[in-house]
């Protein structure tokens, strides 16, 4: 019977781009106009980011929207109860590439629930390598967004997302105090930088654990 549900005019959108470019003011925008038309709307955010609280989406000019900060989108459903969630027209969900479940999500919200998804989330992470799921929802989507910011060293068009630290995990929370976005020619030469930086910094480490250890 499941398999029967038929599709009630759902939709996925999806808005990519380097830090910086706009993604999550673009999506607010879009949540706001659907909202401002009568729509029932709801934004998710992951709970991994919680540098401005949990229950707001806020863009990095300050502006904001309610939100749900959840661990998986899996959980929505449960969270808001099942009539909340039937009522719901419109489901934006930033910080996209943070959500493992993000395909079976989409899928569902929008073939079977009749849903309208609008997804704003890195494409790539700061080694400009696909990021989370975010690349796989392209096939299920109705329009791609891909917007750029400005480089921060020159103004031309950005890109990419430049990692400033010489910290290697993927996943790291952070602003302008961690990242930037930049073009591709100062992408490379600062990869070139901060990886020359990494080395002197890992012999430093070396140096110190050699004299450690010889240290009677
Ligand atoms: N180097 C930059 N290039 C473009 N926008 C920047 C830059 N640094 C800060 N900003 C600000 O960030 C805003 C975009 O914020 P936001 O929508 O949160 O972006 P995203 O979600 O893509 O990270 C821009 O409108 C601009 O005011
Ligand atoms: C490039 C990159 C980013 N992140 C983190 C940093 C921020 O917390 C978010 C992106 O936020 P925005 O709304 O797009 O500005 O993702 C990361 O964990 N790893 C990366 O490589």
């Amino acid at each position: 019977m499941e398999a029967l549900r038929s599709t009630r005019g759902g939709e996925v959108h999806v808005i990519v781009g380097p830090m910086f470019a706009g993604k999550t003011t673009a999506l607010l925008r879009r949540v706001q106009s659907e909202s401002d038309n009568g729509r029932n709307v709801a934004i998710i955010k992951s709970d991994k980011d919680s540098r401005y609280g949990l229950d707001s989406i806020v863009t990095h000019d300050g502006a904001k929207l309610p939100c749900w900060a959840l661990p998986d989108l899996s959980s929505f459903r449960q969270k808001i109860g099942k009539d909340a969630y039937n009522k719901i027209d419109v489901i934006g969900i930033d910080e996209a590439q943070f959500f493992e479940d993000l395909y079976d999500f989409c899928c569902n919200a929008a073939d079977y629930d009749g849903k309208t998804v609008i997804v704003a989330g890195l494409d790539g992470d700061y080694l400009r390598r696909r990021f989370g799921s975010v690349l796989d929802i392209i096939p299920l989507a109705d329009s791609v967004t891909k917007l750029t910011a400005r480089c921060e060293i020159c103004g031309k068009r950005a890109l990419f997302t430049l990692r400033k630290t010489t910290e290697t995990k993927t996943e790291l929370i952070g602003g302008a105090d961690v990242y930037m976005p930049v073009c591709r020619q100062h992408y490379v030469n600062g990869q070139v930088a901060i990886e020359a930086a990494r080395t002197v910094l890992e012999s430093k480490k070396v140096e110190r654990d050699i004299c450690v250890e010889a240290a009677p």
